[in-house]
């Protein structure tokens, strides 16, 4: 095309076209990038030996701008609203080599695809447990009070009266004994949220390993020397969901754990109960929450994550529910644990593009 086509032709075509021809040329592996990773983004550009082509906007990357970017890409960094399944892999083409998730969770991730296609998949484990574990705890605490009292005073509306707002203690005293706290799923966050309620006079923990796992009973008699616990039982849903005083949902989202607490599940929780998800919105049934905190089936809840975040309206039914905390997804969100995990997915990236260690690779 002669330099005067090109000038007939509308700014932003001449943009894409300009684009195309400078890819083209670039002899460099293409690394997509669907968020702009903040203070973290001179690990990339500093970088001479890649070509970076990053979603321009603060905002989730946009589906259509990713699979026309992807082609010809040896590696892309993704984010948990990313869906990384055939129709990307394909769009992307044979020469793409790593798939790199800022998040621990990667149920965005078509594993088994990934497999066959040989593509080497990062995630950013550990990182985040302490910060993830910090906010379980605080939505435990917020959780046994009530929500409608944590903007009263910025209302101008506060009022106080001796049983207003009261609800179930967290620690143990003379007159209440340590409740029992249950975690469906007792990863590593589990472990770490555990260690934080010690201190609260916890002594019984129960919780739910993964179908597939074997029992670890070398850990949990570690575990429990460690933390002087007078319990600490692997047990059934059933007995999960009876015996909790506050239950944490901390297992990992996918097809297997889809809507593990429903109606039956709560409804066999005790009416002082509190129950807080820090892990994925999809493992609790929202309309069976908000029915069981509408007819006090349960005390409570706090959620950093809920179904279909985060796109969540005034009038969802959880938002309503005075018993309900609710935060957005805020799990991880402090400025080390971010970096930290923004650096990560970056290590993984470029490990992936050539051919090296990605330092958390599934
Ligand atoms: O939810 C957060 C993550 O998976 O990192």
């Amino acid at each position: 095309m002669s330099s005067g086509s090109i000038a007939s032709l509308s700014s932003s075509s001449r943009t894409r076209l300009t684009s195309i021809a400078s890819h083209l040329s670039d002899s460099r592996p293409k690394v997509v990038i669907c968020r702009n990773l903040g203070p973290a983004m001179p690990l990339l550009t500093e970088r001479k030996d890649i070509n970076i082509v990053l979603w321009p906007e603060d905002r989730g990357c946009e589906r259509a701008w990713l699979l026309e970017n992807i082609k010809g890409a040896t590696g892309v960094l993704v984010l948990l609203p990313d869906r990384v399944n055939e129709e990307l892999v394909d769009a992307a083409g044979p020469n793409l080599r790593v798939v790199s998730t800022m998040s621990v969770g990667y149920e965005h991730i078509d594993l088994p695809l990934m497999a066959k296609r040989k593509i080497r998949v990062g995630y950013t484990p550990d990182v985040l447990t302490e910060a993830v574990a910090d906010v379980s705890v605080m939505l435990a605490l917020m959780a046994g009070r009530n929500d409608r009292s944590f903007n009263i005073v910025k209302n101008g509306e506060a009022s106080w009266s001796p049983f207003m707002f009261c609800g179930p203690q967290l620690s143990a005293t003379n007159t209440s004994p340590s409740r029992t706290i249950g975690f469906l799923g007792f990863g590593r966050i589990a472990q770490a949220t555990l260690a934080r309620l010690v201190p609260f006079g916890i002594t019984h923990c129960i919780y739910t390993g993964s179908p597939n796992s074997r029992p670890d009973t070398a850990r949990d008699a570690a575990l429990q020397a460690k933390y002087n616990l007078k319990a600490l039982e692997r047990v059934d849903v059933d007995r999960l969901a009876q015996e909790s005083d506050v239950l944490f949902v901390l297992t990992p989202g996918g097809k297997e754990t889809y809507h593990l607490v429903d109606a039956t599940f709560l409804r066999k929780m005790k009416p002082m109960s509190v129950l807080v998800n820090t892990a994925r919105g999809s493992v609790v049934d929202s309309d069976a929450l908000a029915t069981a905190l509408r007819e006090k089936w349960i005390w409570g809840a706090g959620l950093d994550v809920v179904e279909g975040e985060p796109m969540i309206t005034s009038d969802h039914p959880l938002v309503k529910e005075p018993q309900c905390v609710m935060v957005p997804h805020i799990g991880s969100a402090t400025f080390q644990t971010r970096l930290d995990m923004a650096t990560r997915a970056i290590d993984n990236l470029i490990g992936g593009v050539f051919g090296g260690e990605m330092p958390s690779e599934l």
